[in-house]
């Protein structure tokens, strides 16, 4: 069967570190998705599809949403297009995109939840990463923080990204896990 990780949690958790990771050892691509929100340094195409408002509009999505100031969307085009080239894919997605994904397909989904034990390291990688302190605040609190709500608990896989190794160790077995036959 064909499945896919959905990886969310709080910005700086470590969710595209994650990903890049799971693409390097495992060769598990990552579902790109669409946003209007400008590139950040370091990013490039294979980041994100950069939209602007108009673009945007003229997509079809599976699910999308507005995430402070940005629209950020997924399709099914995109997930079929990773899907022809492993049978375990990657996304990255807010809480809500969370929502939509398990209610549509189910099993299919293995939800990671990414997190770390406090706040103030999200704040310490995300001045490091050169955001900017206001920003930091806005995605470090209320809905953008994407806390793990209750009604999600039962389905969450959740990965404490504190210390690297421990986490590649983990993301290892969870790899093993799911693609065991
Ligand atoms: N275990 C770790 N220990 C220390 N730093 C880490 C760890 N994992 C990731 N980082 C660093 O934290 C920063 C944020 O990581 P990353 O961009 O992957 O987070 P994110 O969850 O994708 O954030 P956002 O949602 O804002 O895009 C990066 O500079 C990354 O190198
Ligand atoms: N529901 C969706 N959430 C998405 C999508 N693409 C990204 N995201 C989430 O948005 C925030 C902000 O991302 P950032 O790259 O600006 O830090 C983060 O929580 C992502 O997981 C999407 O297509 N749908």
């Amino acid at each position: 069967m064909k499945k896919i990780i959905l990886i969310a949690g709080p910005s700086g958790a470590g969710k595209t570190t994650i990903s890049e990771y799971l693409t390097k050892n495992f060769a598990i691509p990552r579902v790109l998705t669409h946003t209007t929100r400008p590139k950040r340094a370091g990013e490039d195409e294979n980041s994100y599809y950069f939209e602007n408002d108009e673009t945007f509009a003229q997509l079809h999505f599976f699910e999308h949403v507005h995430y402070g100031a940005y629209q950020y969307g997924s399709s099914q085009e995109s997930l079929d297009k990773a899907w022809l080239e492993h049978d375990l894919v990657s996304l990255i997605v807010d809480i809500e995109g969370v929502k939509s994904y398990i209610n549509r397909l189910k099993d299919q989904v293995y939800f990671l939840y990414v997190k770390t034990s406090t706040i103030e390291e999200l704040r310490e990688r995300l001045l490091e990463r050169g955001d900017k302190p206001e920003t930091i605040n806005q995605r470090l609190s209320g809905k953008e923080l994407n806390a793990l709500p209750k009604e999600l608990e039962p389905f969450a896989h959740i990965l404490v990204n504190d210390d690297w190794q421990t986490t590649t160790n983990w993301l290892d077995q969870m790899v093993q896990t799911l693609t065991k036959k």
